[in-house]
């Protein structure tokens, strides 16, 4: 569904991806791993084309996307949910959802499929989404990301700061997406939220992509699990 092959790509004078190589493929849950600063923001928003890749390149399903505009990019059907949960505070959980639907109508039947796994929606639908409590903000921004069917789903840290029984529910929902058509590629250094979640797994550090392979691998070798996450996660565990 997506591939990066060997992306660079620089902020003002830092050279902060230094040859991503990362694949992520249909229908799965893909995972990012890596400790603070290991670029994977960076990398979600070089997908986004939020920065310019200055080298190397982006594939999604089949087209080149490595120069394409950002709203070009949302077009072709990736959706992503930035760390800081955008949602408009002032405005209501369902017109929050409403402006993220770009036909410009809220589709019954998918709100109602997305309530069925953020009941939390439904029942603050009327509400200003800046009341909602951190978790429930988070699902009013993924609500707004799949409120229209999107091909790639690009989800950062969606448990950062959140309550375990929060987590839980975003865990439960998490299941749920992946059971749809809908590719998820999801940066986490909550390994525990992940490790039952994710299809594939890669770990990034310094910019670059230092283990690429199925979850059930790296969910399963405490050895290759101490070194990788030792190695990225180690104020995580
Ligand atoms: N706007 C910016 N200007 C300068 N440096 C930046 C900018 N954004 C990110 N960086 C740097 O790029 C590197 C990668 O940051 P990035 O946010 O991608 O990491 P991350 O893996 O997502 O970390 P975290 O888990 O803390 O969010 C860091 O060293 C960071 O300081």
């Amino acid at each position: 569904m997506l591939t990066l092959t060997g992306v660079h790509t620089h902020i003002g004078q830092y050279h902060i991806l230094q040859g991503v190589d990362l694949v992520v493929p249909r229908g799965g849950l893909s995972v990012l791993l890596g400790r603070n600063g290991a670029g994977k923001t960076t990398t979600l928003r070089t997908i986004m084309g939020l920065w310019q890749a200055s080298g190397g390149k982006i594939t999604f399903d089949g087209q080149d996307i490595t120069k394409m505009s950002t709203p070009d990019i949302a077009r072709a059907g990736i959706a992503y949910v930035p760390e800081s949960m955008a949602v408009f505070s002032e405005l209501t959980v369902r017109e929050n959802l409403y402006l993220a639907a770009r036909s410009g109508a809220l589709d019954t039947a998918r709100v109602d499929w997305i309530c069925g796994f953020f009941p939390a929606l439904k029942k603050f639908w009327n509400y200003p989404a800046g009341n909602l409590s951190g978790g429930q903000k988070q699902m009013v921004a993924i609500a707004r990301a799949i409120v229209e069917p999107r091909k790639l789903l690009l989800v950062d840290e969606p448990t950062k700061g959140l309550a375990p029984a929060i987590v839980q529910s975003l865990m439960a929902a998490f299941r749920e997406l992946k059971d749809t058509d809908t590719t998820i590629l999801l940066v986490e250094q909550n390994f525990n939220f992940v490790r039952t979640l994710g299809d594939t797994v890669s770990v990034m550090d310094d910019g670059r992509v230092v283990h690429a392979g199925s979850m059930r691998e790296l969910a399963g070798d405490d050895e290759l699990q101490t070194r990788l996450l030792g190695l990225s996660l180690d104020s995580h565990q």
